[in-house]
């Protein structure tokens, strides 16, 4: 595939088990979690994929997934390059709540809002618009690039960083983003146009 583009959101963490606002907090992945990430691996095997230079966030459960991903393809200890602009949306001060309980307080349409909207953000965290105003940027600077430059490129990261991205790579709108959700563990295989705009994508579900 030309200029290729894979995006993977890390396994299951110990606070996605748990049902709690993870944000920018650093729980592990869970034996499944672990588990999601071979076998996000295994698929992109199974297609053949390599990789030239991986990118994947400071916080642990991307870096481990990013891992897991280059052993199970072949490539354990490639170039990985790892940066803060990749992190999860900040959840603020929802951070560490269990969703079901922030449901029980602040009703479940508002639990919804803070979690899908594009633009509304939870209370002293990150909107999905605050999100991609630091991955976007970072993205055009670091990773599209080398993309261009023929370089195959892995970003493994998290649900509303890697929205960020899906957002502006499948042109979705502040009214559409809410319903795109993104599995852990099932990556996403992109392959780019010389304009840069999206030439085929393919989702790789078991
Ligand atoms: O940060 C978190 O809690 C999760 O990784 C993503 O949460 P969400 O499903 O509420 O966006």
């Amino acid at each position: 595939m030309n200029r290729l583009l894979v995006l993977a959101r890390h396994g299951q963490s110990e606070w996605n088990l748990k049902n709690l606002f993870t944000g920018w907090k650093d729980p592990g992945l869970t034996q499944r979690g672990v588990e999601e990430a071979r076998e996000a691996g295994r698929r992109l095997r199974a297609m053949g994929v390599q990789f030239d230079v991986a990118f994947t966030s400071v916080l642990s459960r991307a870096q481990r997934t990013c891992e897991l991903i280059l052993e199970e393809i072949g490539q354990p200890g490639l170039r990985t390059i790892r940066d803060q602009a990749l992190n999860e949306r900040d959840y603020g001060d929802l951070s560490g709540l269990n969703k079901d309980d922030a449901r029980a307080r602040w009703g479940e349409e508002q639990v919804h809002v803070w979690r899908r909207s594009y633009d509304v953000s939870p209370p002293g965290g990150e909107s999905l618009k605050d999100t991609v105003a630091r991955v976007l940027p970072y993205y055009v600077r670091e990773i599209l690039p080398r993309v261009m430059r023929g370089e195959r490129v892995l970003v493994a990261a998290h649900g509303n960083s890697l929205r960020a991205l899906v957002m502006v790579l499948d042109g979705l709108t502040p009214e559409t983003i809410p319903s795109m959700e993104l599995a852990t563990g099932i990556p996403l295989v992109y392959s780019l146009n010389a304009d840069t705009t999206v030439a085929d994508k393919k989702v790789l579900e078991g």
